[in-house]
């Protein structure tokens, strides 16, 4: 299974992506400049955490403009597996790849922490790997995820099971504890925390693992199914 790191000016969680799913997981991987045209010969794409575009007018704003992103939302409606990271998130929301949009924090504050989630959704091509309602430790570093969406959004992110990773203490003022949520169709999922800081013991939790490897498991059965 090969992976794209789309990497705009400003990311800076490019490398830990990347380093998760080659080194870690043991797949093939490769960054994919913002200017890019093409996404061929890839099986998934990852987006970064970081400042694209440092954050200004609002994060993720700028970055849903670049080249490549009218790539990643063809490849999106291709069914092809989507996930975005923290920016990565914002940016999923900005490009209208996901429902809802991503505020400042409650406290007005940015926060660097470890943080528990709850997996709410186990079902999921992005979540397969854990138990359902698991109890996992991953960090959140973010000035603006304080997930929002208006009470009709909520209604329905809830009757399709949408919201996959949800906070076990709300850090940001989040929606309903909102952390991560999935499209309707299911190959397009963004949340703040950051798994790919969370796979190996060294780095405090490898509860971030199960994430990428659930991807490919999804990935794979897919190929059987079209085999
Ligand atoms: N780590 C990140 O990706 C941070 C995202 C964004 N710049 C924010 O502060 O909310």
């Amino acid at each position: 299974m090969k992976f794209a790191v789309i990497v705009f000016p400003g990311s800076n969680c490019d490398m830990d992506l990347l380093t998760a799913v080659r080194d870690v997981l043991g797949h093939d991987a490769e960054y994919v400049d913002h200017r890019a045209t093409s996404l061929e010969g890839f099986d998934a794409v990852l987006l970064p955490g970081g400042f694209s575009y440092g954050d200004y007018l609002r994060c993720g704003i700028i970055a849903r403009f670049s080249n490549v992103m009218s790539e990643v939302v063809r490849f999106a409606q291709e069914g092809k597996l989507v996930f975005g990271t923290c920016n990565g998130f914002q940016i999923l929301t900005e490009a209208g790849l996901l429902p809802g949009a991503l505020r400042r924090n409650q406290s007005l504050k940015f926060i660097s922490k470890p943080q528990k989630l709850i997996v709410s959704n186990a079902n999921t091509a992005f979540t397969s790997a854990y138990q359902d309602q698991e109890e996992i430790s991953l960090p959140i570093a973010h000035g603006e995820g304080n997930y929002y969406c208006d009470s009709e959004t909520l209604a329905q992110l809830q009757a399709n099971h949408q919201i996959v990773f949800t906070y076990k203490g709300n850090p940001n003022g989040s929606v309903s504890d909102i952390a991560g949520i999935i499209n309707k169709e299911g190959n397009v999922c963004g949340m703040m925390p950051h798994p790919e800081r969370a796979v190996e013991e060294l780095l405090g939790s490898r509860d971030g693992l199960k994430l990428f490897q659930s991807m490919v498991a999804a990935y794979e059965e897919r190929k059987l199914i079209e085999a």
